[in-house]
């Protein structure tokens, strides 16, 4: 029996693979321009629109449950869940498991499940800077309040996908990326301190671009767009109920 029959089928190969793992592990992100087959970015992008023009997205939202807030001033875009239910779905999702297989045998990162949405940015979109995930308390504080925010810790590698057939340098809409975040007097992340920092890397969102993240450490932007721009954006999380281990062994 070939045990490797029900595999599912990577974006690439094993060495782009180990390179982006690398970086991942190294700086906290990883860049592949024009990584993903044409093909299918063409499928996927004429799904963003179609589903854009059809108003079938919502305006997109900032957090979850009770913190989720309506924030246009915060991200400008159209979201829409991927639910797998269309053949280009359910083979991007089947990349991304190769990729989260991929990521856990290396980092030990014990990745579990996997959201994603479309993204799609009218001209003037953006997303102002952010983490994807809350770090969890710092050393020493207790398991119960680390257990209490194991939902906050629970994104821990985020993946960008781009759409955007004919990208150039005027549409704007770069992904500027830190490599860490300051921390205020208490501890938490003080972004705005970035200001006064230049970006580790401004990246073009071109279509068949792949970023991946730690969600917690990697404070981004993505700056205004003056033409629409489409992406998918996804996280890998471990699972709450064990509350798996954050920090890959370095
Ligand atoms: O589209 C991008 O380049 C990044 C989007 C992003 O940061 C997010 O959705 O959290
Ligand atoms: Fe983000």
């Amino acid at each position: 029996m070939n045990p490797t029959a029900c595999a599912p089928a990577p974006f690439f190969g094993d060495n782009l693979t180990a390179a982006l793992i690398g970086d991942l592990e190294t700086r906290g992100w990883a860049f592949a321009p024009d990584a993903l087959p044409a093909d299918l970015v063409a499928e996927l992008r004429a799904e963003a629109r179609a589903l854009a023009r059809e108003g079938w997205m919502r305006e997109g939202r900032v957090g979850r449950g009770e913190r989720e807030t309506r924030a246009a001033d915060v991200r400008r875009a159209a979201i829409r869940w991927l639910d797998g239910s269309t053949p280009a779905q359910a083979r991007f999702l089947d990349g991304c498991e190769a990729l989260r297989v991929a990521i856990n045998r290396t980092l030990y990162a014990g990745l579990f499940e996997f959201e994603a949405h479309y993204a799609v940015y009218p001209p003037g979109g953006f997303y102002a800077r952010h983490l994807d995930a809350f770090a969890g308390p710092p050393n020493g504080a207790g398991a119960a309040a680390a257990a209490g925010r194991i939902g906050m810790r629970s994104r821990l590698v985020s993946l960008v996908a781009y759409l955007n057939e004919a990208w150039e340098a005027p549409d704007g809409g770069r992904l500027a990326v830190w490599e860490a975040a300051p921390l205020d007097a208490e501890g938490r992340p003080d972004l705005v301190r970035l200001d006064a920092v230049p970006p580790a890397a401004e990246l073009d969102p071109r279509g068949g671009s792949l970023v991946l993240m730690l969600s917690e450490r990697i404070p981004h932007e993505v700056r205004p767009a003056a033409a629409e721009r489409a992406a998918i954006a996804g996280w890998w999380r471990v699972n709450a109920s064990v509350g798996g281990v954050v920090d890959p062994p370095r």
